[in-house]
């Protein structure tokens, strides 16, 4: 089940749209300890009512042979007693619910405090981090006041319901004995016939609490699987509204004669964004009526004041985002992608987004030869090796200490092939594109193979130029740079952007600095929108560089 679930939170970036649009809360604990629950709860639950039937069989012949209206008058008193514990336990399913909640958020909290742990120290900010950790406690602690105090109720009448019938069976059966009509064993056989019958009609009275924990764990699965479902679900049409993302085979691209220059040479076009509206998800709109088209080795760079979209575009790009109208075309490599692309020139597959990434779930990236440079660089948990693979590579990131663990646990294993087209890199390719991108030193402070909290351990800079490092080894056709080098100096962003030239790749850089421009063709100029003026917010221009070119 956590192979399931997992499976279909990482499938189409749900985990994305669960988190960006805080959907549901804490699905990480729902994965982990609701799972964990429902299952054992499940498996207890099956063999407690097994059992009871068994006994039930068993019993009720004996204590309808003894005295049939026992067996009645116990048959309505649990009825009865179902009927009022489930009354007075009836909060109790909503109170698990909130408690699995708030214990979850408090847990979260303290995770924040850890991975941020660098900020809030320069912030100084521990005493404001405990007043919102005790926030958090103190939410879960008088849920749990309550939980304990509806419980402690619904005790008492269970005793009560217990014990009070007790005397029933003996006072019953004793006149039975003293009339002759039975003999003295008949009423300890009746008293533990009763008993037994009695916990096997009890079972809801009895394990009420149990229960109502097992349903809130149930509804807090329920929602869970629905939003996954919702989010991973083909009969779902895209709004006519969506912005569409096109696949088409790379030879069928309009082929363009480059400028005057050389015009022997020819460039295939990459990518197309035609008249696309660009909206945040709140539905403001962002970019109005954009299209361009980007061909090989012409690079783009995206510049606009902070807040005008700029990330936005390459989000709805990467296909996050899909608020908007219009469409982005791209050309694939044949062969990049052969069992979802026609090798027919004539009839090229056509597959939007949705199709493409629901096949296994994989994302555009992955599938088509393009490389996104978040702006916030991540750092898997493992290993530099692990590091530098990530994500081409991705089903080795995941080391397995022990031969025989893939064998067993086969159900665990990926068995999707990440990445065939690349050959995997060795030790000494990993060693030179560190240093390519002058990180050579840390291989002697770390080495390839050892385990550290990468993202404490290097400065953002060194986080940086790791990125790059993944990209030259990934070796896309296209890379889409979000500010992917603002942490780097000067000297350093131009020893980068030099080395994914050279390596033949055509990039599209969002960023802020003036530096920049050197390194690109064109530049897009994004501006804020204005609701009173409908004209389109950007404009492209040749760089400096570009018109160096043609003078
Ligand atoms: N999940 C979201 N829901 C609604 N609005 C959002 C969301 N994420 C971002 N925005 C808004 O969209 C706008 C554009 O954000 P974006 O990150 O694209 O800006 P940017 O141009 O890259 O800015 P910067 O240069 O500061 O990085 C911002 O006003 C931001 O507040």
């Amino acid at each position: 089940m956590t192979r399931y679930y997992m499976d279909r939170y990482l499938k189409n970036q749900t985990f994305y749209k669960l988190q960006s649009q805080s959907i549901i809360d804490n699905p990480d604990q729902r994965i982990v300890d609701d799972l964990s629950s429902f299952t054992g709860t499940a498996l207890s639950f099956s063999l407690t009512l097994f059992n009871a039937a068994v006994d039930l069989i068993s019993f009720s012949n004996i204590l309808y042979g003894i005295y049939p209206p026992l067996f009645v008058v116990l048959l309505i008193y649990s009825i009865g007693g179902t009927a009022i514990s489930v009354f007075l336990g009836k909060g109790l399913v909503t109170l698990n619910f909130l408690q699995e909640k708030k214990e979850a958020d408090f847990r979260y909290g303290l995770v924040r405090v850890r991975e941020n742990a660098e900020s809030i120290a320069f912030y100084g900010g521990e005493e404001s981090e405990m007043q919102l950790l005790l926030t958090r406690f103190k939410s879960a602690f008088e849920n749990l006041t309550q939980l304990l105090i509806s419980s402690r109720n619904l005790e008492f009448f269970t005793s009560g319901y217990r014990y009070v019938i007790q005397i029933l069976p003996a006072a019953v059966v004793a006149p039975m004995y003293f009339s002759g009509k039975i003999e003295f064993g008949v009423i300890n056989q009746s008293v533990s016939a009763f008993n037994h019958i009695l916990g096997d009609f009890s079972l809801i009275v009895y394990q009420f609490q149990a229960l109502s924990a097992f349903s809130a764990v149930i509804n807090r699965l329920g929602e869970f699987d629905d939003v996954l479902d919702r989010s991973n679900s083909k009969s779902l049409p895209d709004s006519l509204e969506d912005i569409d993302i096109i696949y088409k085979d790379f030879i069928s691209s309009p082929v363009f004669e480059s400028n005057g220059l050389t015009p022997q040479e020819k460039h295939e076009t990459l990518l197309e964004i035609e008249n696309l509206i660009l909206k945040t998800p709140s539905e403001s709109t962002l970019i109005r009526d954009l299209s361009l088209a980007i061909k090989q080795k012409d690079n783009l760079l995206i510049t606009g004041p902070s807040g005008s979209g700029k990330t936005s575009l390459l989000r709805a790009m990467a296909g996050l985002w899909k608020t908007g109208t219009g469409k982005i075309i791209y050309y694939v490599k044949e062969g990049e992608d052969t069992e979802k692309f026609s090798s027919d020139v004539n009839t090229p597959l056509i597959n939007t987004a949705r199709d493409s990434m629901e096949d296994g779930g994989k994302s555009i990236s992955r599938k088509s030869g393009i490389f996104f440079l978040p702006q916030k660089p991540y750092m898997v948990l493992g290993t530099l090796r692990q590091q530098l693979l990530y994500p081409t590579w991705g089903d080795d990131v995941v080391p397995t200490s022990d031969s025989n663990e893939k064998d067993v646990l086969t159900f665990l294993s990926n068995s999707d092939d990440m990445n065939n087209e690349l050959v995997k890199p060795e030790t000494d390719d990993l060693i030179k594109i560190l240093e390519d991108v002058r990180l050579g030193y840390i291989l002697a402070r770390f080495g390839l193979d050892s385990t550290h909290e990468w993202s404490s351990v290097l400065s953002l800079g060194e986080q940086q130029r790791l990125a790059f490092a993944r990209l030259l080894l990934s070796k896309p056709q296209l890379a889409l740079l979000d500010e992917s080098t603002s942490a780097l100096d000067e000297a350093n962003e131009v020893h980068l952007y030099e080395k994914i030239a050279a390596e033949g790749v055509t990039y599209i850089s969002v960023g802020h600095r003036s530096t920049l421009c050197d390194f690109h063709d064109r530049v897009l100029r994004i501006s804020a929108t204005d609701s009173n003026n409908e004209q389109p917010n950007w404009c492209i221009e040749p760089t400096r560089r570009e018109s160096s070119l043609k003078i």
